[in-house]
């Protein structure tokens, strides 16, 4: 008989993934399997997978074990690696607290980009949690010298933003001038990005108050994505003349992407906290002779 392997559906303002428990690490998941699973007609669906494993288990975690009891190994729907994912760590948490190896309140998670400290809030008693998750995303870097990115006939510049993950930035008049996204925007030079980047478009909507459409590294056109929503915020706010580092005082901006909102707050000390929903939606299993038979 062959193998069946508990998966999970869930999404943070509609960026969706494939969750998998997987606490011993003991599940094979080569890029292969990763995109057969988060295929939207062949699978089960997502914009990514995230992989639970205790970090004590997982070569790449296992140093960061004694700060943070779990893992998130994401992957993009394509089956590549990424070093995070904003919706991705809520979504981990909530699934944390279903599965009840947590409760509502603080728990660090440890990811490719380093531990993050993770506050899941109070829900009403008796019904499902949905309550807001913040996470401490760290600090943004911002490379000097950015990059061209063009759209049907249409150039801007785009500020480079470091969430741990690679995003490029752009301020646009209208959102619909980043037409369908079915394909990664063009950008020049493309030594800036060696591999691949995520890149926002952005809008405004008022004061400290954007919205964004992103094609994500790996994804294509997703509904949302954590870090862009920060690298965004930064962006906007540097744009905007203001560096909480320097005023001391903490910046707030709302982000609305297109599947919900997210508020980014930077910090004097240079530290971004990102705070939004997180839904588990589904649970059950993965044919396990499915996905060893898959073409590798
Ligand atoms: N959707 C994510 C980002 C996922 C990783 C990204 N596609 C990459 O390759 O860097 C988010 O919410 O941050």
């Amino acid at each position: 008989m062959s193998t069946r392997i508990a998966f999970l559906k869930g999404h943070g303002t509609e960026n969706d993934f494939v969750i998998v428990p997987d606490p011993e690490n003991a599940v094979d998941l080569p890029p292969a399997s990763v995109a057969a699973l988060c295929d939207r007609r062949a699978g089960i669906g997502g914009d990514g997978l995230l992989h639970v494993v205790r970090s004590a288990a997982h070569p790449e975690a296992r140093h960061l074990a004694a700060e943070a009891e779990w893992f998130m190994d994401y992957r993009n729907g394509d089956g590549s690696v990424a070093e995070m994912c904003g919706n991705g760590v809520r979504v981990f948490a909530r699934y944390l607290q279903h599965a009840g190896h947590v409760t509502e309140g603080d728990v660090a998670i440890a990811t490719r980009g380093g531990v993050k400290a993770v506050h899941i809030a109070k829900t009403a008693s008796g019904g499902p949690a949905t309550g807001d998750i913040t996470v401490g995303m760290g600090r943004a870097l911002l490379p000097e010298g950015g990059v061209t990115v063009s759209v049907g006939g249409r150039s801007w510049p785009a500020r480079n933003v470091n969430m741990g993950n690679p995003h490029a930035v752009a301020f646009v008049d209208d959102l619909d001038h980043a037409g369908d996204l079915l394909t990664a925007p063009p950008f020049s030079p493309a030594s800036v990005y060696p591999d691949g980047v995520n890149v926002e478009f952005v809008a405004d909507r008022g004061p400290r108050h954007v919205a964004l459409r992103v094609h994500e590294r790996g994804a294509g056109e997703t509904r949302s994505c954590g870090t862009g929503a920060c690298a965004v915020a930064v962006a906007a706010a540097r744009r905007d003349g203001v560096d909480p580092r320097i005023t001391g005082i903490p910046v707030t901006y709302t982000v609305d992407v297109p599947g919900g909102t997210l508020t980014i707050t930077e910090r004097p000390d240079g530290e971004i906290e990102m705070t939004g929903p997180a839904v588990i939606v589904a649970e059950g299993v993965i044919e396990g002779e499915w996905l060893e038979n898959l073409p590798r």
